[in-house]
């Protein structure tokens, strides 16, 4: 790759819109591909995303373009920010278009019906490319206003990884990599559920206390989770795991956290994700984890728990109730001692 030749951003919300700028201040021309024409005219005009990021001005270095194939054409590394739901849809029928092109998912979410992450259904799509994820604690805001961030990138393509970090390493971003692209990936959609009960959490006023169990009480379940799919559960204790899990459960920045204070509040779950007006993948993922849960007979309270809030018809009350009377348990009985 050469610093003449694009790079691609497919996605026009927040996160694109990060990665695209990040790009761009690293010195990459970029291709900023939205489906929405007014909107990448508004951001050609007014170098401002009219709908995300109000007030971040967009690098020159950003070209937004709503004509995929040429973005495709032009580009052979390819970020990917476009929500789960979304993915499929954007590059289906695209395999010879991708053959070859490195893709790196911004996704942290999960298929519905599949259970498919989304590189693996990049892979599925595109099964001649060379495929990365990109996961970490990363709030698309703080990346754009400059905040000292790390992320990882993770491909069992140890080039891929490096060339990664080559085009997005920065003064104020910096890429570890992992050649654990399931459990990296796993991690990043998987938190996003614990932060809508951390959000439910605060608009409550639960105490320090609570949200320290809440937090690690999740990275147990969700590092058991893993293991039952064969991750590796010391992916969980890096940036991607519990670096992510804290951020995002902390964060009133989050949009899966606004969802569960807007739910704390007293909000539906339908008036709740109307209010915040942006993609808070942990909804869909808590639909499909509850699923595979209860397929796969992994005990995980928490995913559980907030499934019966928000589909089961359970108060709040019922349900603190029933986790904080259940069985006594072992801390760390999460991570198993031979084998990784
Ligand atoms: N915003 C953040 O801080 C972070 C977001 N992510 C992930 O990035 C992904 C994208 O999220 P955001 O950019 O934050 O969402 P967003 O809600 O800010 O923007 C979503 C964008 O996708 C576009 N979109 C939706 N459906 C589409 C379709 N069918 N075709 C083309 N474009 C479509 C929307 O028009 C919008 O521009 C999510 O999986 C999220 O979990 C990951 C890390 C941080
Ligand atoms: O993934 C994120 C931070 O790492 C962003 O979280 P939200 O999608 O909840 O805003």
């Amino acid at each position: 790759m050469t610093q003449q030749q694009p790079i691609a951003v497919l996605g026009g919300g927040s996160f694109g819109t990060a990665f695209a700028n990040l790009l761009a201040e690293n010195g990459q021309r970029v291709r900023q591909w939205m489906r929405d024409e007014e909107q990448a005219e508004a951001i050609r005009t007014r170098r401002e995303n009219p709908n995300y990021l109000k007030g971040v001005r967009i690098h020159d270095g950003v070209e937004p373009t709503t004509d995929l194939a040429a973005t495709l054409a032009e580009c052979e590394m390819i970020f990917v920010a476009v929500p789960s739901s979304a993915l499929r849809k954007v590059l289906d029928g695209r395999s010879e278009e991708l053959a070859g092109k490195m893709l790196v998912s911004l996704t942290k979410g999960i298929e519905a019906q599949s259970f498919k992450l989304m590189s693996q259904v990049l892979e599925e799509i595109a099964p001649k490319s060379r495929i990365a994820v990109i996961s970490g604690p990363n709030l698309a805001r703080e990346i754009a206003e400059h905040e000292l961030t790390a992320t990882v990138v993770a491909s069992e393509d140890d080039d891929l990884c490096a060339q990664v970090q080559d085009a997005l390493h920065g003064r104020t971003f910096r890429v570890y990599a992992s050649g654990d692209r399931f459990g990296v990936e796993l991690g990043g959609a998987l938190k996003n559920v614990y932060a809508i009960i951390a959000g439910m959490a605060a608009a409550l006023g639960m105490g320090e206390n609570t949200k320290g169990m809440l937090i690690t009480r999740a990275l147990a379940e969700m590092t058991r989770f893993a293991v039952q799919l064969g991750a590796n559960p010391m992916t969980f204790l890096g940036l991607a795991g519990v670096g992510d899990l804290i951020v995002t459960c902390s964060s009133p920045k989050s949009r899966n956290y606004q969802v569960g204070f807007a739910l704390g509040e007293g909000l539906t779950l339908e008036d709740a994700v109307a209010r915040m007006g942006e993609t808070a993948e942990g909804v869909n993922t808590l639909k499909v984890l509850k699923a595979k849960a209860d397929e796969l007979q992994v005990y995980m309270p928490l995913v559980a728990g907030l499934n019966a809030i928000l589909f089961g018809g359970r108060t709040l009350e019922q349900v603190i109730g029933a986790l904080m009377s259940g069985e006594p348990k072992t801390d760390v009985d999460f991570i198993p001692t031979t084998g990784f």
